[in-house]
């Protein structure tokens, strides 16, 4: 299979449980919530997003026509640093419509602990080390377990509640990122301290002006 990848970076994981350690990211192209263009953003299912995943044109990005090629493409970003930390991120866009048994197969065996960014809609690989998933409103959720569960907040009609019978080792609410940002920071405060199963999830790369 031929990957399509928007951009491959070298950065620090910036949400979530891994924020502060140092990750590949590799943002796949496409998404099934949204085109990524502004003029759907209205009428898509996922209308709040902060990413552009549309083409092959970010840094790093392309068409890789093989597992190894892209393989190939994620180890050279990690570069010369120690291999016993070799960390990649899979995201998007939608990494569920192209990550598969044998580009993980092949990074494994590089080495490196594989995490996906999902918004929960398909399931996940056997083989994926850390997943993490954020549902999202109007989109029927498939994969029911993993490690974190981080839901973007607020979403009309998402009761952060429905969440927590799930399987999932934490549970975390994220700001939405809009004009906003600011009364949804103190709301998303305010539903942690009265309901501590959450956890408070910044995106933290933002604050500090790194991808
Ligand atoms: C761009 S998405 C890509 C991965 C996958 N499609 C998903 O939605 O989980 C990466 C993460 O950013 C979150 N996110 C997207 N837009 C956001 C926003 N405006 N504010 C806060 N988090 C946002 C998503 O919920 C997800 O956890
Ligand atoms: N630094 C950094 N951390 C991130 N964690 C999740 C991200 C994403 O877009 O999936 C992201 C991102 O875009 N940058
Ligand atoms: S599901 Fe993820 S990538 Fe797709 S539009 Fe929503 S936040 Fe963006
Ligand atoms: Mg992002």
């Amino acid at each position: 299979m031929s990957y399509a990848v928007k951009e491959i970076f070298l950065t620090l994981q910036g949400e979530g449980y891994f924020a502060g350690r140092t990750a590949v990211f590799c943002r796949f192209s496409g998404c099934n919530l949204w085109s990524g263009q502004e003029k759907d953003r209205a009428t898509a299912i996922c209308q709040f997003c902060d990413t552009d995943f549309v083409g092959m044109d970010g840094s790093g990005g392309g068409r890789f026509e093989d597992a190894n090629s892209l393989a190939i493409a994620i180890e050279k970003h990690w570069g010369e640093r120690d291999t016993s930390y070799r960390f990649v991120v899979f995201t998007g866009g939608e990494p569920l419509l192209q990550l598969d048994k044998s580009l993980i197969d092949v990074l494994k065996k590089k080495g490196f602990f594989i995490a996906v960014e999902t918004n929960g809609t398909m399931l996940v690989p056997k083989g994926v080390d850390w997943i993490c998933v954020s549902p999202k409103q109007g989109a029927a959720l498939m994969q029911m377990h993993g490690d974190e569960l981080k839901l973007v907040y607020p979403q009309e009609a998402m009761n952060p509640q429905k969440f927590e019978s799930l399987s999932f080792k934490s549970f975390r609410l994220q700001p939405r990122d809009d004009e906003q940002r600011d009364k949804h920071l103190r709301q998303a405060i305010q539903y942690c301290q009265d309901h501590p199963k959450w956890y408070l999830s910044l995106q933290t790369h933002k604050l500090i002006g790194i991808p």
